[in-house]
């Protein structure tokens, strides 16, 4: 039976990665699937992953409609037999909803891929609409490390390098951005641990290494 899929973690944690491996497992057995993303950081029509693989996608902006899409193309004597929808927590919960009724109305896989949560930590509206309606909510094994070697459970927001907590929740960006150079470039962003989050403690405020010895508290070890 057909079923609705979110895959989800934080930024970099390999998300777009495993939606063009799933994607080239699909092909090369001869499955066609449509190819759908917003907002990626390559631009428009493209899903990118910082491995460096890309392909062509159909960009969903807020008008798109993605029930009628499908049926239209099938409609035309087209082929699907598996739907794709990375950077979805960008989606409206009703664009989610047209996503159940692929998989339920017409029988068709559907995988989306997206961060749960923004910068203050709160819900994207198409994630928390993933995770009421998805068959399957899969959180990705390759998780993303904060800057203490902890796993990095949440996404925070730099600009000129300082957390902020405050801001529109979409602005498209990276983690490998922050410095200081024209507006946009100042905005970036950086994955921590939920302590970490909390304390808005950034590798740069915490003057921390790519991988800091200043790691969390632990249990002291018995017998040292
Ligand atoms: N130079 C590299 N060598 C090996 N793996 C890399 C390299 N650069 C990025 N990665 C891997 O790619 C992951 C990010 O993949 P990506 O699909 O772009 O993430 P997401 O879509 O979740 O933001 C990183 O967590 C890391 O595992
Ligand atoms: C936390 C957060 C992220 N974004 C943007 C930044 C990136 O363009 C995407 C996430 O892409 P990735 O492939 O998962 O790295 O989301 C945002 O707009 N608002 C936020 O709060």
């Amino acid at each position: 039976m057909a079923e609705l899929a979110f895959f989800s973690g934080t930024m970099d944690c390999g998300k777009s990665t495993l939606a063009l491996q799933m994607r080239h497992n699909r092909s090369a057995r001869g499955l066609i699937g449509l190819i759908f993303t917003r907002n990626d950081r390559a631009g428009a029509g493209l899903l990118s992953s910082r491995l460096g693989l890309v392909t062509d996608a159909i960009e969903a902006d807020e008008f798109f409609d993605f029930h009628a899409h499908v049926v239209k193309y099938l409609t035309s004597g087209g082929r699907v037999d598996y739907v794709i929808a990375d950077e979805a927590q960008f989606l409206s919960p009703g664009q989610v909803d047209q996503l159940a009724r692929v998989v339920d109305d017409l029988g068709i896989d559907v995988i989306a891929f997206g961060i749960t949560t923004d910068f203050r930590t709160r819900l994207f509206p198409g994630s928390q609409r993933l995770i009421e309606l998805a068959d399957r909510v899969e959180v990705l094994q390759v998780e993303a490390l904060c800057w203490c070697g902890a796993k990095a459970t949440h996404n925070a927001r730099t600009v000129g390098g300082r957390m902020v907590v405050e801001g529109a929740q979409v602005v498209v960006g990276d983690v490998s951005q922050g410095g200081t150079g024209g507006e946009a470039a100042e905005i970036g962003y950086e994955v921590l641990c939920r302590r970490h989050h909390r304390r808005r403690l950034t590798a740069a405020a915490a003057g921390a290494g790519p991988l800091s010895q200043d790691v969390l508290p632990t249990d002291p070890v018995p017998g040292r």
